[in-house]
């Protein structure tokens, strides 16, 4: 009898007003998020997270003093267990939860996994695009924890999959929905400019991407796949980033530029969250409150909010789809390939499948166990 544990990330985040601090300290004292010596980075995250919670809480406030993440997470894993179990991957198949900064956490879900007896566990980041920041971080911490408590089953991971068919397919269907919701707005309002369509993703330091983090590209590279399925001639479109905390640059343009450059334009505007694929503070604060007040002071004459993918029946399809393949790879399945006609193709512009044993032929992700913890 065949056991499949499937296991999730992603970030976490507060379920009440008082696990913010404690939230955003996990965060701050993570080193892939500040690279400094244990320490340092303790007082530093004690610091930021201090100065930070009082602003966090007011975000949270706005939606019910806590994020609505997990929630979204467990509707996702349920519709994945349930395609999952219609395909036969396995006699039993258990789909996990682990949460980088808020529970439920990695240290939780390794155990459940323990408990679980798999064969085989696939990890499945709920990042579509690799960034060291989100799923290296997530990736490290389960490879560390499962050593530490002896989870020893064979372990497949997904290290992205920015230009997965069902993940295209749901945000291109979502955002001409939403562009047909700003061209009605458009005949309203008489207009002469069409929609603009803003790809907003969490943005990330400078220094991050000029270190190699493959995310701005494969953030770029989902954007090109979205307008290229959606087939609308002389769409104009661009890719910019929200999010920014700190004082380092981040990438740009900035999606907020971008919303007062609108206005200055006089052009509607379909605003498309395409790195995160479940609502939280970023879309439903930052996203619908914050950017929408400052597109209405600004004179955008149209403000469409386009929904994450969530449990679009395409994407749960899809993320089926990558465990499929990691269970039963074929020819051209992602990281694994090293010589035939796909040698040197980029695991990303397939769905990657990496065996955590051979995490260096993976272009994206460092082997947890040769990075060493600054
Ligand atoms: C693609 C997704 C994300 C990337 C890349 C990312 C990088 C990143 N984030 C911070 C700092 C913060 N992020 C916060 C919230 C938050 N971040 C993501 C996703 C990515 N982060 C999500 C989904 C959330 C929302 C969590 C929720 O509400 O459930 C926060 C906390 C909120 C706040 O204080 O504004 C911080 C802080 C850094 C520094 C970083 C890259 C280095
Ligand atoms: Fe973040
Ligand atoms: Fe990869």
């Amino acid at each position: 009898m065949s056991r499949l544990a499937v296991v999730v990330f992603n970030l976490g985040g507060p379920d009440s007003l008082k696990a913010v601090k404690p939230f955003l300290f996990n965060l701050f004292n993570d080193p892939a998020i500040i690279g400094l010596p244990a320490p340092v980075r303790w007082i530093l995250a004690r610091l930021i997270s201090g100065r930070r919670a009082p602003v966090a809480r007011a975000i949270y406030d706005r939606i019910g003093g806590r994020s609505p993440l997990v929630e979204q997470t467990k509707a996702q894993t349920d519709a994945l267990a349930a395609v999952l179990a219609d395909r036969g991957l396995a006699d039993e198949i258990g789909v996990f939860i682990a949460m980088r900064y808020w529970h439920p956490m990695t240290r939780a879900a390794v155990d459940e996994v323990k408990r679980f007896k798999p064969d085989t566990v696939v990890l499945l980041p709920l990042y579509p695009q690799h960034s060291g920041s989100t799923s290296g971080s997530s990736l490290r911490a389960w490879v560390e924890i499962a050593e530490a408590r002896g989870l020893s089953a064979e372990t497949l991971t997904v290290c992205c999959y920015p230009t997965e068919a069902g993940f295209v397919t749901a945000l291109a269907n979502l955002t001409l929905e939403g562009l047909g919701r700003a061209r009605a707005g458009v005949e309203i309002h008489g207009l002469t400019a069409g929609p603009r369509v803003l790809f907003s993703a969490h943005g990330l330091p400078k220094t991050s991407i000029e270190k190699g983090d493959p995310y701005q590209s494969q953030v770029e590279m989902t954007a090109r796949a979205v307008i290229e399925q959606m087939d609308q001639p002389d769409l104009d479109w661009l890719v910019c980033y929200q999010s920014r905390v700190g004082p380092l640059e981040w990438i740009g343009p900035d999606t907020e530029s971008e919303i007062v450059r609108a206005g200055a334009d006089g052009v509607p505007l379909v605003v498309v969250p395409l790195a995160f694929v479940s609502e939280h503070s970023e879309t439903l604060v930052e996203l619908d409150l914050e950017y929408g007040d400052l597109a209405r002071e600004r004179g955008v004459p149209v403000y469409v909010r386009v929904p994450t993918v969530q449990t679009h029946a395409a994407f749960i399809e899809g993320l089926a789809d990558l465990v499929s393949r990691a269970v039963n790879p074929t020819e051209g399945d992602g990281c694994l390939i090293e010589a035939g006609p796909a040698q040197g193709r980029l695991c990303s512009q397939v769905g990657a499948r990496v065996c955590a044993e051979t995490w260096s032929m993976c272009p994206h992700v460092p082997n947890p166990r040769q990075t060493k913890t600054p």
